[in-house]
């Protein structure tokens, strides 16, 4: 399966473009006020009709109720919702039959116990994201920057297909898909100069480096 490469928290029509000619798979656009990469409706709208379908669009909300979903869903038509809350397996099958799309569930990971929570969600989610867990006095439950402990996700036995997320950069990617096997990488802070902005030379370096890897990965298998 080739790799995907999501990038996430983008915010201007220039950004985006750059990740989308330097072939991200999928951009995610952040619908929560609290983060640095928060997007009016408006905005979403603007960006969601430039990506021409040249990529996956990815809304990503917190906890979000069905008036809100209804409106990101009208202005984005996204084609996956990440929900990266504490949102209940229930509340993930309510979503994909109220929405229908295919939903990604982020999982916060800090220790091994944090894994618990995957046999439910894997019944119910098409894709699970890692993330690292945010600390208890943060404003916003990821686009942090800060990396989990990648040997946690060694030796998961997980029937979905994940992507590891949370304080990747263009140095460290190879690692991360070395340890955890994912099928893809997610990235945000990253791949900034400063929270919210995003630097086309590092989103450029970043999607180098995650293909980079998977040729690496590949040539290796084929041995
Ligand atoms: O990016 C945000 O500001 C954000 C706010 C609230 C919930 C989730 C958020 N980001 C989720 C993502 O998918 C990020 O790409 C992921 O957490 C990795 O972020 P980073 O560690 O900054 O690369």
């Amino acid at each position: 399966m080739s790799l995907l490469v999501k990038i996430c928290g983008l915010s201007t029509p220039e950004t985006l473009e750059v990740a989308l000619e330097a072939g991200a798979d999928m951009v995610g656009f952040v619908f929560f006020p609290p983060s640095p990469r928060h997007l009016s409706l408006d905005a979403g709208r603007e960006l969601g009709r430039q990506v021409k379908r040249r990529a996956l669009k990815v809304a990503l909300t917190v906890d979000a109720d069905d008036a809100a979903l209804d409106n990101i869903m009208d202005a984005l038509s996204p084609d996956i919702l990440q929900l990266h809350g504490k949102e209940s397996v229930a509340r993930l099958r309510d979503i994909k039959q109220r929405f229908g799309r295919p939903v990604m569930k982020a999982v916060p990971v800090a220790t091994s116990a944090d894994l618990a929570v995957l046999p439910g969600y894997a019944a119910v989610a098409d894709r699970i994201l890692f993330d690292a867990r945010a600390p208890k006095d943060a404003t916003r439950p990821g686009g942090l920057g800060a990396p989990f402990d990648w040997h946690l996700l060694e030796n998961l036995d997980l029937i979905l297909p994940y992507m590891v997320s949370g304080g990747l950069h263009a140095d460290n990617v190879a690692e991360a898909l070395r340890v955890t096997g994912a099928s893809g990488v997610d990235v945000s802070s990253g791949i900034e100069s400063a929270p919210g902005v995003k630097d086309p030379e590092m989103i450029k370096a970043f999607i180098r480096a995650a293909r980079a890897s998977q040729d690496t990965s590949q040539e290796l298998s084929v041995r």
